[in-house]
């Protein structure tokens, strides 16, 4: 937790607690989930459940704030996305000619994993929780073994919701043990996984070892932030902090290389130092409502942020602020951004997950397209301009899964989210997640073709 105590511990499932619940979840698809329960029904009791969680959110954001850190009053969207998808019922496209007929069905994979990680444990879970549900699927959810309470929380309420047993099977554990297990699975047809590029490697390759089993991945990013000289300062300025700073960095999208023309370099670098010390001057507990900035998730994290940050300085880099600890009890990081830095850099290129950019000075549009693009990573992108022209047509040039436009990290649920380059494949939220969630069959009746 936030001060660095132990709050609890909580029982890891082996292997074979893994392969009791692919049992019980193939039970539940083969009787009483899957296509035996029409699509509206599987939307009633999803959209049970999301009532369900609106009405614990105080308990859930509660242990989310005392488990990751994640301040109280923020209230994610991980009820709205269950409602979302708890609306979609299953499609089937049609077709025919004269002499023959043929149709294709949409249908769910049986028993999917999900695999999900700490920084932002309920939402993460409902991204996989939601379209697997509404497709048919009865599932594995594995939550990363430092945020366990909200999802052994959220098993009750599958419960009380009224899902069938085996549909929801939550399992804990390390990913060596647990997640392996998942990822090894012979009888799991799909493995759906958000977490770092590394384990998301492993997964790739445990499927291509057992059961070819299909496997999305969203994995880590290094989004650039770009600022023209156009653009409505002070508005940039507040988004381009959130786009690093929200959840203290610890997010896939997290814009940790502020690219700005140099025109408006020396003016936006100054607030933007005024901006670090103000979250530096609000650090505090996720249950103090003027907290604006907290702890990272545990000590393996915040020693890998300190890494960076001291082999930025190692590198030459300048800390324009921040750069240390902070003196508060437990894994607090003051927000640090360096200047004067080079684009090959490890903080430059390497996902570092926590409260630490860049701000680098730019002359122009092709210049900073080329270092933006420049990376192994491709997942978000923030595009800061008051021309239309030009936000168009660096939208376009950017190599990224999600470009955002006088915005930054501003996700919406019905919209496709994943990565270009090594950030990723396939898609989470919006009808393309569904998709990721079925597999299609074609179906020819001859209805008058003679040999
Ligand atoms: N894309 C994103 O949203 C996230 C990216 N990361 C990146 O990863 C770095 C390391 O964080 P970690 O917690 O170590 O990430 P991780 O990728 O190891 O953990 C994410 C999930 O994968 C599971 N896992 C680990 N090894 C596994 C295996 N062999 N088979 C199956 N599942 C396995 C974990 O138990 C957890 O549930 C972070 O510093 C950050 O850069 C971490 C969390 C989320
Ligand atoms: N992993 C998707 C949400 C985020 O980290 O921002």
């Amino acid at each position: 937790m936030a001060t660095g105590k132990v709050i609890t511990s909580v029982a890891g499932a082996s292997a074979a607690d893994v392969n009791n619940a692919v049992n019980a979840a193939e039970k539940a698809f083969k009787t009483s989930w899957g296509l035996k329960v029409p699509g509206a029904q599987r939307g009633r009791l999803i959209s049970k459940f999301a009532d369900l969680l609106e009405k614990h959110q105080d308990e859930l954001c509660a242990l989310e704030a005392l488990n990751v850190g994640t301040r109280f009053d923020e209230r994610y969207w991980h009820v709205q996305i269950l409602r979302w998808m708890g609306d979609k019922i299953h499609a089937k496209t049609v077709e025919t000619t004269d002499k023959k007929m043929a149709y294709t069905r949409h249908e769910p994979y049986g028993i999917v994993g999900g695999i999900v990680p700490w920084n932002f444990p309920l939402l993460m879970a409902s991204w996989k929780l939601g379209p697997a549900l509404a497709t048919g699927n009865t599932i594995i959810l594995k939550p990363s073994e430092m945020t366990p309470l909200t999802a052994l929380r959220i098993a009750d309420l599958f419960n009380e919701a009224g899902f069938p047993p085996g549909v929801v099977n939550i399992t804990n554990g390390y990913g060596a043990t647990t997640g392996d297990a998942i990822a090894e699975h012979p009888k799991i047809q799909k493995v759906a996984f958000t977490g770092s590029t590394l384990t998301g490697r492993k997964i790739l390759k445990a499927s291509a070892e057992t059961n070819l089993k299909v496997v999305t991945l969203e994995l880590g990013g290094k989004s650039p932030t770009i600022i023209f000289d156009d653009a409505d300062l002070e508005q940039t300025l507040k988004r381009a902090a959130g786009g690093i700073f929200t959840n203290m960095g610890q997010s896939c999208v997290a814009a940790s290389r502020i690219f700005v023309q140099e025109s408006i370099y020396p003016a936006f670098l100054e607030k933007f130092i005024a901006l670090a010390k103000h979250l530096t001057d609000n650090t505090g507990s996720p249950f103090d409502p003027n907290t604006r900035h907290g702890p990272q998730i545990s000590e393996t994290q915040f020693n890998r942020v300190m890494g960076f940050i001291n082999s930025g300085k190692q590198e030459g880099a300048k800390v324009a602020i921040g750069g240390e600890r902070h003196e508060q009890e437990g894994y607090f990081i003051k927000p640090t951004v360096f200047t004067d830095v080079d684009s090959k850099m490890s903080i430059m290129q390497d996902e570092i997950f926590g409260p630490v950019c860049s701000v680098v000075k730019f002359k122009t549009e092709e210049e900073v397209l080329e270092v933006a693009n420049d990376v192994a990573y491709g997942l978000g992108a923030n595009v800061f301009t008051e021309n239309a022209s030009r936000a168009i047509r660096v939208a376009h040039a950017l190599e990224a899964g999600s470009v955002w436009v006088n915005c930054a990290q501003a996700l919406e649920m019905n919209m496709p989210f994943g990565g270009y380059k090594q950030s990723g494949i396939g898609r989470d939220l919006g009808q393309y997640a569904l998709d990721m969630y079925t597999q299609v069959k074609a179906v020819h009746i001859n209805i008058g073709l003679k040999l």
